[in-house]
């Protein structure tokens, strides 16, 4: 008889979005997205991270100060990150799985891309104009979006 203990697609693909957060440098907000076709294969991952040639250990990670002292004018979002690794051409019904909810930047980025779906973890920055601007245009573009539903299977890796 097979194992039934396998992890389900939404629990293998949040898992990998969870596991991509752990290459982030944000001492404070770590986020991963993996994005899916709509047959359940990988498309890309990332995680909030510099822009290539910024060095992390030169540009700001600090949230408080001006803004070109701090990390938000420069720091490319997880799911933006993952839009952009992305080498193939069609994105057309894909999913992502973020552990953060999209802001609006990235929200813009995911409806022209064509995803239809967003799964995430996370939704602490819910008050925010960023993320209610982000759930005023999934609605008008009829991108769905769900928190995802934890089934409390730890993992270990032991690397
Ligand atoms: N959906 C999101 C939201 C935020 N991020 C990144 C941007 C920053 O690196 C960090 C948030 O930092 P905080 O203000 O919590 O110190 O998370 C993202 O990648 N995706
Ligand atoms: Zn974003």
């Amino acid at each position: 008889m097979k194992k039934t203990d396998y992890l389900k697609w939404d629990e293998y693909f949040m898992g990998i979005a969870l596991l991509s957060t752990e290459r982030s440098k944000d001492p404070s907000t770590s986020v991963g997205a993996c994005i899916v076709s709509e047959d359940n294969k990988i498309l890309s991952v990332g995680y909030n991270g510099m822009p290539l040639g910024c060095s992390d250990d030169e540009f700001p990670w600090e949230r408080e100060g001006s803004n070109l002292d701090t990390k938000y004018f420069y720091v490319c979002h997880a799911e933006f990150n993952a839009i952009l690794n992305y080498t193939g051409t069609n994105m057309k019904g894909a999913k992502v799985y973020t552990t953060l909810f999209p802001c609006n930047e990235c929200t813009k980025a995911i409806i022209q891309k064509g995803i239809a779906e967003i799964i995430y973890m996370c939704d602490k920055y819910a008050s925010t104009d960023a993320v209610i601007a982000a759930k005023r245009m999934l609605d008008a573009s009829g991108v769905k979006y769900r928190q995802y539903q934890p089934i409390g299977k730890d993992i270990t890796l032991s690397l």
